[in-house]
């Protein structure tokens, strides 16, 4: 990818465009009628760490890993969590609201690949929540999304 195209990371507005998007998120998990008791007991950094990794995939500063996170290190966090279909899609519906709402880039480019990550990363998610999942492999690299087919945003 050549040198004039954003990061993914970088076209949403950088790590604070994801620390507003996912603040924004578990502000209203308490009240969410899905969501509320499979985020009950929550660390207080939750959001915090979710930003990271989601500004890591997306290209931006690798602050989770850097801090000693790694994709194996997620992925065990859903263990034995048996979340449902309609939780995971509760989860999707919740985070493109309030991508929205907190004015994350819309155009169908960045969108498409956002989606995309949401897709794969939460029926990851699922699969590894259940009973008898494979263990987390220590050495699967993070995701490194980006633009896929469209290449890059539309800049005119
Ligand atoms: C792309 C999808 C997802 C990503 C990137 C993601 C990321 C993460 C990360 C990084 C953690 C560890 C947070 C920490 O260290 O404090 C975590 C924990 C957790 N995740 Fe996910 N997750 C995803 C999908 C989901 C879905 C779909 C659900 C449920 C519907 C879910 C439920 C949880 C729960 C309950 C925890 C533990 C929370 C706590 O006790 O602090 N996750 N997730």
């Amino acid at each position: 990818m050549s040198n004039d195209i954003p990061t993914l990371a970088q076209w949403a507005g950088g790590p604070e465009a994801f620390e507003r998007l996912t603040a924004a998120f578990y502000a209203k998990v308490p009240e969410h009628p899905v969501l509320a008791p499979v985020f009950a007991g929550m660390n207080p950094n939750h959001a915090r760490h979710v930003a990271a990794f989601l500004t890591e995939v997306f290209g931006g500063p690798k602050a989770y890993t850097e801090s000693g996170g790694s994709h194996a290190h997620m992925v065990a966090h859903h263990f034995n969590r048996h979340l449902t279909e309609t939780q995971r899609r509760a989860w999707v519906a919740l985070m493109l609201d309030t991508a929205d709402e907190v004015g994350l880039p819309d155009d169908p480019e960045f969108r498409a690949a956002f989606v995309g990550y949401l897709e794969w990363g939460t029926r990851l998610a699922k699969i590894n929540s259940q009973d008898g999942a494979a263990p987390a492999d220590p050495s699967a690299p993070m995701p490194a999304w980006n633009w896929g087919p469209p290449g890059g945003p539309w800049q005119g």
